[in-house]
């Protein structure tokens, strides 16, 4: 896909769009000839250094919350795409808040949809997580419910295109593992591992908007894409920072904490049946079946008896030293090198 081709005049909305992800979409987006690109977030200090960093008239800023109809609709107005990345994404924060999730995760995601189809946007990218494929946590179950409401709603859609996108852990990102083992090595505090064997699969940030642009480019009704990644072990994963940052860190094993699972599923075998592979992605079309109940109850498959699940246990598996070899590739990680540990 040439991205000039396809964004050039058009009006893009990103939800959520002051974190990393709007960050990359917006740089690429810029670049390559956007009409206008919109950000509807909620906090107005992070919107002004969003503004100050890119010094560019065609970046436009919504204040207000996925959460109120109203905002989202005036964000709306002659938009032709969405990208809908707003979201409460912490396990821990979602676990003791469940309504929370709820209310950004679901509710907002229906009025982004609903706002969509009425202002006939032309597509909306729901961005999803693979902890929302069987999930155990409030904030894998809200967004496993907003993926439903994705494929529901794009029964019924018109002229707007509905689809999602689920990815796993992108690298490096705020608040997550790596930084927080490179924290802990700087300070010559060991290193916390939960569980040694717990693997994810392991994402670069413009991977993941790799994903997000294909979803657009390739998108039919209803669909879900998902991006084939491989995987690794906690153990691997600390043991790679260890030699990165050329450190002799002890490692300390934790144990499993609240709401988290052994290993993540991108894409559950019930839908591995139908899937369409397409090399470096998954799509997963919607059951087409209509809204007569019955043959839900009544028409069985039997082709999911022999399905897989694409996990982070069964993908390719990197090493400490192939995890090494990717890190050492990461803008974070050159900056944390030479002492600076904030991601982007
Ligand atoms: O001190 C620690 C902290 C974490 N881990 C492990 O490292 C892995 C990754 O943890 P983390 O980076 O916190 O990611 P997740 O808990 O998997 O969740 C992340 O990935 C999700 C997408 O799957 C996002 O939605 C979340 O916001 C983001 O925190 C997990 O196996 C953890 O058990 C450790 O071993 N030691």
């Amino acid at each position: 896909m040439n991205l000039r081709d396809v964004v050039r005049g058009k009006v893009v909305l990103v939800t959520g769009g002051t974190g990393s992800f709007g960050h990359a979409v917006v740089r690429r987006f810029l670049a390559a000839g956007v009409a206008e690109i919109r950000i509807l977030s909620r906090d107005e200090k992070k919107q002004e250094d969003m503004r100050l960093r890119f010094a560019d008239a065609r970046l436009k800023f919504f204040l207000g919350d996925v959460r109120e109809f109203a905002s989202v609709l005036d964000a709306m107005h002659d938009v032709d795409l969405v990208f809908h990345a707003a979201a409460l994404k912490q396990v821990p924060s979602c676990e003791f808040h469940p309504m929370e999730a709820v209310r950004t995760n679901v509710l907002g995601a229906e009025n982004v949809i609903t706002a969509a189809i009425a202002c006939k946007v032309a597509r909306v990218v729901a961005l999803s997580t693979d902890k929302a494929v069987y999930p155990i946590n409030a904030m894998g179950l809200s967004k496993a419910l907003m993926e439903k409401i994705t494929v529901a709603k794009s029964r019924a859609a018109g002229g707007t295109v509905l689809c999602a996108t689920r990815y796993g852990n992108v690298m490096a990102s705020r608040g997550s593992v790596i930084p927080h083992f490179v924290r802990q090595i700087r300070e010559g505090r060991p290193m916390t591992v939960t569980d040694p064997d717990m693997t994810r699969f392991l994402m670069s940030l413009e991977e993941s908007v790799d994903l997000v642009l294909h979803a657009y480019a390739h998108a039919e009704q209803g669909d879900i894409f998902v991006r084939k990644a491989p995987a690794c072990t906690v153990a691997d994963l600390a043991e790679a920072v260890r030699r990165v940052f050329d450190s002799d860190a002890p490692v300390e094993v934790i144990g499993t904490r609240h709401g988290e699972k052994l290993y993540e599923t991108l894409v559950s075998r019930e839908e591995m049946v139908r899937a369409d592979d397409m090399g470096d992605f998954y799509r997963i079309r919607p059951d087409t079946r209509d809204l007569n109940y019955d043959k839900f109850c009544s028409d069985g498959e039997k082709l999911i008896s022999i399905a897989e699940d694409y996990t982070s246990h069964n993908t390719r598996r990197l090493d400490a030293e192939e995890v090494a070899a990717v890190l050492r590739g990461l803008d974070y990680i050159r900056h944390a090198r030479t002492g600076i540990l904030e991601p982007a």
